[in-house]
């Protein structure tokens, strides 16, 4: 999901992962209402990875990820030795095990992303939401987070202001723009140049790198006297 400041893309994936109630309309995954499920039964379904982290910062990070395991147990009972492999496996897959029992306060802005994601795969949704999740990640993180996200064999709704970074991750694209759907469907089409021009308000120029030959935007300012 792409879109200008203000698009509403974090009110759409609100609305997925149930912080938000529709006034009309529904949010279906796998043809049920999201809100026919209980709180519990829906966490076990949609995980969330916000750009808003949490003020726990006084938990470790394990502690943390450990939260993504609260949708599977009821009441005091929990399955320790499963939530625990769940937990380690998550961490291990974020690359944060040598961190696992800082407290949070402690982390980075880009280890706190990555603790966010680990949470969120320890929860074992079968949808997740990740809202702009290469914020505050460096380059070697950033590309890991999204190999990562490749590789997760889940359904991800994600929403990037990266348009280049959304093209070459993305199956499927809707392009926000003041609060509608301008486009949807398939990457390459929904990413239009002519379509980028109006919703963004700039020039759009497909370019192709070398030596790779893969197609490439690069975005330039519109000045009327100076159309080059
Ligand atoms: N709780 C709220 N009350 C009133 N207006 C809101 C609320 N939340 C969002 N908005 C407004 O709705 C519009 C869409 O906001 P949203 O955060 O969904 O945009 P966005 O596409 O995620 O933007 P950005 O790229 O800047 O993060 C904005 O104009 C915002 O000010």
């Amino acid at each position: 999901m792409v879109g200008p400041n203000g698009a509403g893309k974090s009110t759409l994936l609100r609305l997925i992962y149930r912080f938000l109630r529709p006034r009309w309309g529904r949010v279906l995954l796998g043809g049920r209402d999201l809100w026919a499920l209980d709180g519990r039964g829906a966490a076990r379904q949609v995980a969330a990875v916000l750009q808003e982290q949490p003020t726990d910062f006084a938990l470790t990070l394990r502690e943390i990820v450990d939260l993504g395991r609260a949708p599977h147990r009821r009441g005091l009972s929990r399955d320790g030795a499963r939530d625990a492999a769940a937990v380690a496996a998550a961490i291990a897959r974020l690359d944060l095990s040598h961190l696992a029992d800082r407290t949070f306060g402690t982390l980075s802005g880009g280890e706190r992303q990555r603790t966010m994601v680990a949470r969120a795969l320890a929860q074992e949704p079968e949808l997740l939401v990740l809202d702009e999740p290469t914020n505050h990640l460096d380059i070697r993180h950033q590309l890991e987070v999204l190999d990562l996200i490749r590789g997760l064999g889940l359904t991800i709704v994600i929403s990037l202001h990266d348009l280049n970074l959304a093209a070459g991750l993305c199956d499927q694209m809707v392009l926000l723009h003041e609060g509608r759907v301008q486009a949807q469907g398939a990457t390459a089409e929904t990413l239009h140049p002519d379509r980028l021009e109006t919703v963004f308000g700039v020039t759009v120029r497909p370019e192709t790198l070398a030596p790779s030959g893969r197609g490439h935007l690069t975005f330039h300012l519109t000045y009327k006297e100076n159309p080059s």
